[in-house]
């Protein structure tokens, strides 16, 4: 079988005296689709920031196509959880996606004809060929999500973070950009990573969920995972979950338990 895209072995993070998660064993295959769910500030984005050598691991190790992770990886598309970028900002989209080629991040790249097709299609897959020349800034923060995914596909990377990317898209574009990102590991087996508090969306895609709650995580595949005894266990509390009409539907936590409850009030109103 394949070496894994990526591998923790063993991963432990704290920060002071919190601990988020430790004894974290984890691999990724090439083309593999992981969705990572838990309430808030449980690490998810933590743990997409160790990958990219952001955080360093309290202890155990990441290891990247076989070698441990470093800042500054081109094999590594990344969607960041989504800020407004900067007014000030004089770049087009285009621009921004074209970053995304071959990782040349910094000045502007010149293209050869095949990478200015990809760089084509990747805004027309995210359905941003229209506002392509505008500036990034000016643009809605739906629209400039989509360039970013698109930016974050474009350079085929090995591994693929994306730390809530559906939030604020409308539902044909969730729907669009998941697709696209599913096309991508089918096409070139890209590993995907994927944080997001709601796995409806994706659950179709998905092989395996990583559940952080509470200290504790868990992983299999949304069968083995998703399940009232599982979640009850890590919650310390009944968690009743709900399959229907394809959508899994989580309900219950402790009373008092806003991270908890949050996360309970946002599947229940997805
Ligand atoms: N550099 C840091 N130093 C200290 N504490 C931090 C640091 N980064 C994050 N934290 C804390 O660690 C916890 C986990 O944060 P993280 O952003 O990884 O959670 P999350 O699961 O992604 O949350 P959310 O679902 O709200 O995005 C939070 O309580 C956060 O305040």
């Amino acid at each position: 079988m394949a070496a894994p895209v990526l591998e923790l072995t063993d991963a432990r993070l704290r920060y002071g005296d919190r601990e988020l998660w430790s004894g974290l064993d984890l691999q990724v295959r090439a083309g593999e689709f992981l969705a990572v769910i838990g309430p808030n500030g449980t690490g998810k984005t933590s743990l997409l920031r160790a990958i990219l050598g952001q955080v360093t691991l309290t202890s155990g190790r990441i290891e990247l196509l076989g070698q441990p992770v470093g800042r500054g990886n081109d094999r590594i598309g990344y969607v960041p959880q989504q800020k407004p970028l900067d007014q000030g900002t004089p770049i087009r989209a285009r621009d921004l996606v074209a970053f995304g080629v071959n990782g040349r991040r910094w000045g502007l790249p010149h293209l050869s004809p095949a990478e200015r097709r990809r760089v084509d299609e990747a805004l027309d897959a995210v359905g941003a060929t229209a506002y392509a020349k505008a500036p990034v800034a000016s643009l809605s923060g739906g629209e400039q999500q989509r360039v970013r995914i698109a930016q974050s596909v474009v350079g085929n990377p090995a591994l693929l973070l994306c730390d809530e990317p559906l939030l604020s898209l409308d539902l044909a574009h969730q729907r669009a950009v998941s697709e696209l990102i599913d096309e991508q590991r089918r096409r070139i087996d890209t590993a995907v990573v994927f944080v997001t508090h709601d796995v409806n969306p994706i659950l179709g895609m998905v092989d395996r969920v990583l559940y952080l709650a509470g200290g504790q995580f868990r992983v299999g595949t949304p069968d083995e995972v998703l399940r009232s005894e599982v979640l009850s266990e890590m919650y310390g509390t009944t968690v009743d979950v709900f399959h229907s009409r394809g959508r899994i539907i989580v309900v219950g936590g402790p009373e008092g338990s806003e991270a908890h409850a949050h996360h309970i009030d946002e599947e229940k109103h997805a």
